[in-house]
């Protein structure tokens, strides 16, 4: 088996509310330079480890972490809709191995998946069906969420799990860093919403079209600075790579949730995708970060990354 890694941030308002033209170019140069790495590697699995915004899980049975055996898109803000290229094998394979470890892994055999799981699909591969995937849903978004430290057990037991497969395997994370765009709580929310984030009625596409626009719109407030919320913390975001950088990977299991959220904002813990990833490449055995690329991105919401990483 054959490791390798890529970290990379998603925003919904990419290509609807852009930085400026300098900006654009260094990002997209920095996604260039991963896309050229992951067409270089060539694998042939993606574990593609990605939170949901309220299309696929909801309170009703929120689990912390869930492995898909099929899963289909469900075409949020642009993204490409339909079913992803899963390989339902290799996601028995890896359910199986994860569940032999110890880890108490929640399987799905009709994910329902959103922009979290298909920019980084688009972005890379061009598509949701390019590649053979297995998704991982890892919860950034609803509380209660569980400590860090099981996340990082996750993505260490994915990744021995893999080791196990005589394939070139990308891991691959999407989301984070610091950010906290207009996503739903269901604390304090109003019976109507409460009652969407619990049951997940699927909403019509004039309900979707509104919603989308309402993040449209704090992203151009956000860059105008007319808001509240909370600010991207470049500071903590590169505490956040530097651990990644470094190995030191047991130090995340100290970083508790309102720590994360007071320092990177409420879906800061999108990051945990990174954990679960990193996790699983240092299960293979040692690594270094072959590249790392980060902006503040106020028009996206986002402190952007996008970093690489190969066994040493
Ligand atoms: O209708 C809504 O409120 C949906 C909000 C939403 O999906 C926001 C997503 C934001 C991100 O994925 C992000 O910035 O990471
Ligand atoms: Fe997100």
């Amino acid at each position: 088996m054959a490791p390798a890694l890529v970290g990379l941030s998603h925003s919904p308002l990419i290509g609807k509310n852009d930085p400026d033209a300098d900006t654009l170019a260094r990002i997209e140069a920095a996604v260039a330079g991963a896309r050229a790495f992951v067409a270089e590697f060539d694998p042939e699995l993606v574990v593609l480890y990605a939170p949901d915004h309220y299309n696929g899980f909801f309170y009703k049975e929120m689990p912390p972490f869930c492995l898909a055996t099929e899963a289909t898109a469900v075409g949020d803000f642009g993204s490409q809709a339909g079913p992803l290229s899963v390989d339902t094998e290799a996601a028995k394979a890896l359910a199986k191995g994860v569940l032999d470890r110890g880890v108490d892994l929640t399987v799905s055999a009709r994910m329902t998946v959103d922009h979290g799981f298909v920019q980084p699909l688009e972005v890379l591969f061009d598509g949701i069906d390019r590649v053979p995937v297995v998704p991982v849903f890892v919860n950034g978004v609803a509380t209660p969420l569980c400590p860090v430290s099981r996340i990082r057990a996750l993505g260490t037991a994915v990744g021995e799990a893999a080791a196990e497969l005589d394939k070139r395997v990308l891991f691959l994370a999407s989301g984070g860093l610091s950010h906290d765009p207009p996503v739903p709580t269901l604390d304090g929310a109003p019976p109507r919403v409460a009652d969407a984030l619990i049951e997940g009625h699927p909403p019509t596409p004039q309900q979707r079209a509104k919603g989308e626009e309402r993040v449209v719109q704090a992203g151009r407030d956000y860059a105008a600075g007319s808001t509240t919320m909370i600010p991207i913390n470049p500071t903590w975001d590169n505490l956040v790579l530097d651990t990644f950088e470094s190995g030191a990977l047991a130090d995340v299991d100290d970083w508790s949730v309102e720590w994360m959220g007071a320092e990177g904002g409420g879906s800061s813990h999108e990051v945990r995708t990174w954990v679960a990833a990193y996790a699983s490449l240092a299960a293979t055995g040692p690594y270094s970060m072959a590249s790392r690329f980060y902006e503040a991105v106020p028009e996206w919401i986002a402190g952007f990354a996008v970093t690489t990483a190969t066994p040493r």
